[in-house]
Formats: C-alpha cells, sequence, structure tokens
C-alpha cells in the first residue's frame, strides 16, 4: 500500500528543507508527520505512542540545530520515527524493522543524522557528553543534545552521566522528555520528585523569568561564561540550588514547558543554543499525543502490532483451535501458582512487567511482585539482598538487558552462591528489535560463572517444571532460566509441576549414524527437520539436553559412543556457547566425532521476523535438514516448509 505523506512532508528531505520553512508553518509540518506515523505504524507495525509524543520536539530540534553538525543523540530511540523522517528517510519509512529494511532504532551505519546507535535506554547523556568533550578538545564550536525519556532517567547510568556533565564544563544540553510513562507507567521516587517539580508554580515561574532573560542576553564575545558564571552567582542568593537536584548537581535546569507547543519549543531551543556549559531542558509531553487511544492507555499502544488507524482495532490473529501461549505467560501464571505454595518467592522485573507478565503477579500479590524502574543492575542486586534473608527471587530480565548487570551476577550472586532464579526472557533472536534486543550471548555469558545453572525449556511443560525446581529449598544456588520471545508450542499448557533432576538432559529419539544435539527451544526446529529427513531414509538421534550447566554427561557419554556425526542446535551465539560445551565435552573425554554448529553467527545480526534471521543464521528446520544432510554427504534441494 502507496502511503503519502501530507504537502508540506512531501518536501522535506532533510533538515535543510524544514529550516526554509516559517515557524507558522511548523504547526502544518507536526501535524503531518504525526498523520505519517499514524498511516505508516498501523500498516506495518513498530513502536508508536513514544514517537507520536515527540513530534513537535522532533521538528523544533531540527528546525533549531544545525544537525548533523550539531549532534542528537536519542536515548533509546523507540521514540526517533519523526526524527528519521525529517532526515531523509521519509520514503524509507515503511520498511522500518523489516528484513534489509531500516532499523526501528538510530544506527550511524543508517544515517549521519543517527550519531550514536541505540536500543537499550540510559546511554544518551554519556555519549553526548562525549562528543561534546570531543568537539571542545578538536576546538569545534559543535552542540551536543541528549533526549532522555523520564523512564530512562530512572537509571544509574543516566546519573553517571549526570554527575560527570554537572562539572565537565562542555557544551551538552539534556532534553528531559517528561511524559510519566516508561512502558508501564514509571515508577519510583524520581517520578514523584519529576511530578513535584512540574507543579510547583511558583518555583517555577522564578526560574522560567530568570532563565528566559538569560536567554535573551546577547552571545559571542559579549556574553562570556564568565558572564553566566556571574548571573548564576546572583541567582543562588535567591534560590537554594539543593532544592533542586539537577541545579545540585551543577546542570542548569530550565522548564519545565509544555512539550506540544511548537512555538514555544522552538524559541526556548533558539535561546538555549547559546547558552554555553551544561544544561537541561524539562518538557512535558503526553506519550501518544494526538492518536486518542494511545493517550489514554499508553501501555497498550507502546508498540501495539497492526490496528485499523480509524476504528483503533488492534489485529490479533483469529484460530479456530486453541494456540500455544507466550512463554513469558507461561511464567506470568507459573510464578503466582509456586508464590502461592512457597511463601518466599517474590518477582522483580527492571520496567518490564508488562513485557514478562510478571504483573499478572503484581496485581494478585502486590506486596511480593516489584517494578523496580529501567534499573538491571539494581534488580539483581536487589534480589541477591533479598537472598541473603531468606527469600527466593524470581529476578526476570530480559537476555539483551541482562548484559547491563553481568557483574552484578557475577560478584553479587555468584560469588556469594546465592539462590536467585533469573529468568531470560527474550533468549535468542527477538526479530523486529534487531541487533539491540537480540538475546544472543547469554548461554556463552552465564555458561563460565562458577554456581550457575544455565537451563532452557523446549516447551511450556519444561518452563514450568524447571521454575518449580529452581524455587525448592534445597536448589540454594543461582538458578537461570532462558526462553524465547513469542509463542510456545502447547497450546494446554497447564501440566501438573514436576521436579526436573539438575544437570539431566533427555533422549528425544535414537537414531542411525548421526545425532542432533539441542538446547531450549530451537529442539523444535530439530523435531520438524528429522520428520523431513526421514522421508528421506536419514534417521538422526535427537537429545535435548535441557541444561548446558552441569551438562549431563552420562547422556554425552552415550551419545558420543554412538554417534561420529553431530549437530548441535541453538538459539545462542555459537562463540562460547551449547555447541562450545559440547565440543569442550569431547576433548576432555577424547572423543573424535564431525560437529557442526547451528546458532547466532559471530556477526552482528539485524532486524527482520524470527522466521527470516533463524533461516539468514541456517537454525531453523531447514537449516538442519541441510546440515544433516552435508554431513551424512547428501546434497539434496532443501525443501522445509517455515
Ligand atoms: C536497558 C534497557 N532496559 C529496558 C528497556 C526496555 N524499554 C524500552 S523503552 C522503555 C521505556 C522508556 O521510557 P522513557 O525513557 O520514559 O521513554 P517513553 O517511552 O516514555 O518516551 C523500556 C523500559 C531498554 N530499552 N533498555
Ligand atoms: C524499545 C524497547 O526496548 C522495547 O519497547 C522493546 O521493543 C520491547 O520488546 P518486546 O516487544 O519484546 O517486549
Ligand atoms: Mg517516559
Amino acid at each position: 500500500m502507496n502511503i503519502a505523506p501530507g504537502p508540506l512532508l512531501s518536501m522535506i528531505n532533510s533538515p535543510a528543507d524544514l529550516k526554509q520553512l516559517s515557524r507558522e508553518q511548523l504547526h502544518q509540518v507536526c501535524d503531518e508527520l504525526r498523520q505519517y506515523i499514524i498511516d505508516v505504524v498501523s500498516v506495518h507495525g513498530g513502536h508508536f505512542a513514544a514517537s507520536l509524543g515527540v513530534v513537535e520536539l522532533s521538528v523544533a530540534l531540527h528546525y533549531i540545530y544545525n544537525t548533523p553538525y550539531d549532534q542528537l543523540v536519542w536515548d533509546v530511540g523507540h521514540q526517533a520515527y519523526g526524527h528519521k523522517i525529517l532526515t531523509g528517510r521519509r520514503d524509507a519509512f515503511p520498511t522500518n524493522r523489516k528484513y534489509n529494511g531500516i532499523s526501528g532504532f538510530p544506527n550511524r551505519k543508517e544515517s549521519e543524522y543517527d550519531t550514536f546507535g541505540v536500543g537499550h535506554s540510559s546511554t544518551s547523556i554519556s555519549a553526548a557528553l562525549g562528543m561534546a568533550m570531543a568537539s571542545k578538545i578538536k576546538g569545534e564550536n559543535r552542540k551536543a543534545v541528549a533526549v532522555i525519556g523520564d523512564g530512562a532517567l530512572t537509571a544509574g547510568l543516566a546519573f553517571e552521566g549526570m554527575n560527570h556533565a554537572g562539572v565537565a564544563d562542555s557544551d551538552v544540553l539534556i532534553i528531559l522528555n517528561d511524559n510519566c510513562m516508561s512502558i508501564d507507567p514509571n515508577v519510583g521516587a524520581l517520578k514523584e520528585y519529576l511530578t513535584d517539580i512540574s507543579t510547583s508554580q511558583t518555583y517555577n515561574k522564578f526560574k522560567d523569568d530568570i532563565w528566559k532573560a538569560l536567554g535573551k542576553l546577547p552571545v559571542g564575545k559579549n556574553f562570556t561564561r564568565e558572564m553566566a558564571s556571574k548571573i548564576e552567582h546572583s541567582i543562588k542568593g535567591f534560590i537554594n540550588k539543593n532544592s533542586n537536584l539537577f541545579e545540585a548537581l551543577k546542570l542548569r535546569y530550565f522548564g519545565p514547558i509544555d512539550g506540544h507547543n511548537i512555538s514555544k519549543l522552538v524559541d526556548t531551543l533558539h535561546d538555549l543554543k547559546n547558552i554555553p556549559g551544561p544544561k537541561l531542558l524539562h518538557i512535558v509531553t503526553v506519550k501518544g499525543k494526538g492518536y486518542s487511544l494511545a493517550e489514554k492507555d499508553q501501555t497498550r499502544w507502546h508498540a501495539p502490532g497492526l490496528f485499523d488507524k480509524i476504528t483503533g482495532e488492534i489485529y490479533k490473529k483469529s484460530f479456530e483451535v486453541p494456540q500455544p501461549p507466550k512463554y513469558q505467560d507461561v511464567f506470568g501464571h507459573t510464578i503466582i501458582e509456586l508464590a502461592e505454595q512457597n511463601k518466599s518467592i517474590i518477582g522483580v522485573t527492571p520496567a518490564m512487567p508488562s513485557g514478562s507478565s510478571l504483573k499478572f503477579m503484581m496485581e494478585k500479590m502486590p506486596d511480593r511482585a516489584f517494578d523496580v524502574g529501567i534499573c538491571e543492575q539494581h534488580a539483581v542486586t536487589l534480589s541477591a539482598g533479598m537472598a541473603t534473608q531468606g527469600m527466593r527471587v524470581f529476578c526476570n530480565i530480559y537476555s539483551s538487558f541482562m548484559q547491563r548487570a553481568y557483574d552484578q551476577v557475577i560478584h553479587d550472586v555468584a560469588i556469594q552462591n546465592l539462590p536467585v532464579v533469573f529468568c531470560l526472557d527474550r533468549g535468542g533472536l527477538v526479530g523486529e528489535d534487531g541487533a539491540t534486543h537480540h538475546g544472543a550471548y547469554d548461554i556463552a555469558y552465564f555458561r563460565c560463572i562458577p554456581n550457575m545453572v544455565v537451563s532452557s525449556p523446549m516447551n511450556e511443560q519444561e518452563l514450568r517444571n524447571l521454575m518449580y525446581t529452581a524455587q525448592l529449598e534445597k536448589n540454594d544456588f543461582p538458578f537461570s532460566i532462558r526462553y524465547p520471545r513469542g509463542e510456545g508450542v502447547m497450546p494446554e499448557w497447564r501440566t501438573p509441576l514436576e521436579e526436573i533432576t539438575i544437570g539431566k538432559g533427555r533422549k528425544i529419539k535414537d537414531g542411525k549414524e548421526i545425532a542432533i544435539l539441542s538446547f531450549g527451544h530451537p529442539g523444535n526446529f530439530a523435531t520438524t527437520a528429522i520428520r523431513e529427513l526421514r522421508t528421506d531414509g536419514i534417521d538422526p538421534a535427537h537429545y535435548d539436553l535441557r541444561f548446558v550447566k552441569p551438562i549431563d554427561e552420562d547422556l554425552l557419554h552415550e551419545v558420543f559412543s554412538k554417534y561420529n556425526k553431530i549437530v548441535t542446535v541453538e538459539d545462542g551465539t555459537v562463540v562460547g556457547g551449547f555447541g562450545s560445551a559440547i565440543l569442550e565435552f569431547m576433548a576432555a573425554h577424547n572423543y573424535k566425532a564431525d560437529v557442526k554448529m547451528l546458532g547466532i553467527p559471530d556477526r552482528i545480526v539485524e532486524h527482520g521476523t524470527p522466521k527470516e534471521l533463524y533461516r539468514e543464521c541456517g537454525y531453523d528446520a531447514a537449516g538442519i535438514v541441510a546440515a544433516v544432510r552435508e554431513m551424512v554427504g547428501e546434497k539434496v534441494q532443501v525443501n522445509v516448509k517455515l
């Protein structure tokens, strides 16, 4: 379907075109930009509400700043659709997040306007400060701007950046886009503080007046850092700097202002551009602005999938037979079942209550399930602290976001051998979010940690049983369970809970000549592949290892005694992952076999549907068929249905 942008937007091929427009015309540009985002996302999918909330900001920034010379860094980047459309990617926007299409996040490979690759939150302040400091060292007069949301501001990294920015004497502007939302409603004392300063009228009017006056002062040789500093000193006579968190960190604080008032934004940015040093502009916006359903239910419309833009109906696939649930929902329901029996169970999520489905427990047991903000490191150490007091915490973190908390996993959990249960959701290739979000590395990075159990279920029943096993009192050590994004394979998933012996895999079938060893959900790809291969008279054995640590040595002795051709399959990097564990076992026991490792290759995998990416990486059913045929000496046309 050809989606036409409005007449003004059609003429904007770069920010230079935007700059030709009058200030009055910017209103129309905002309307057309917002409509184009609605039109395209409703048909092609993607993140939605966040970009609608920064339409005016995106236009104002590119109108005032000299991008890409001036450096603009978007935090997370899920809100940067307006920025992409204004910077030469309007016509490519319908390919957003598609295989070989543009990325859903700013990406340095894609455009010179994307100054910093993002996807994980809270990096923008450090990155923009780094750019500002480098410009200063090089003697350039470049501006650096970080746009960070109130959710992303909850992370320690954002505070590390501000702590440095306040004393770095570099020209960096932090724009705090405060919409009181993360994906779910934002949490924590900081959120309450932001609401307080947004509503304290006396303080804000006073500050606003002073900074407005300051902003109007001439710049250049008549307005030096010394003058700014003198004015600041006189202001400090009136204001207790510690009454404002940001000023206490030596960032000049401006705002809050209405982030949907394009004229006000343009004026303010114009003034701020000429004020040297580190500063923070607080803007207040509405997530989902301009699409009323999204304004009302911002979590649902964070990334709604395809929808009818007129009626607001979000399309769902309809099936006549029951479908398998999402793994996240199996987690969300099972933890409640377990917590009803075991009073020591606690649930923790860093800002993903909906994405992890911990929200079910938060609703039912609000005293025992917590969203701690975008704070993966804190989530892990908090869980460790609770574990010292006898709690059995299920700390649920997406595999790729767990990368943030690696030191905490080793230092706070593993070294002390504390019984924290890590549920790593989104383990493996996640699809359209692409490189920043793939859970590619956790098998490798958890496998090397002493004391850690590393497991992965092949289906919903196994996920439930692994969760059951992990919370048993006798299993008082770190335990990780990784599972993929999306649906599993068992429509009837509410199976009785049973213990699994730690470190025991299972033989799914015997075979001839060749064995397939799988870890986690790709075992189902192997099942499909075996069905296809058997029609050609090739009959591989299949083993689902379930644990990569401790690994089932008895089972592996059986495998290596019976088979000398082995294919390993995992939804994780082949560097140091499950296949590597098999090779280590083989070497340690002096077995000789041909081993082919299928999994995520040692390169960055971009975005596309999971099926497209599994195929590209060669470990879907077709890839397994091809690998087996090659090993048994057949090179036949592969014909497996995706
Ligand atoms: C390290 C990390 N943890 C979690 C996420 C998932 N995540 C993406 S956007 C988002 C909410 C961000 O809220 P905010 O910064 O306020 O932006 P808004 O969507 O409100 O514009 C979260 C939790 C992430 N991208 N990175
Ligand atoms: C931008 C971001 O990091 C999240 O919105 C992420 O896209 C969520 O992914 P899921 O859809 O897998 O929950
Ligand atoms: Mg927000």
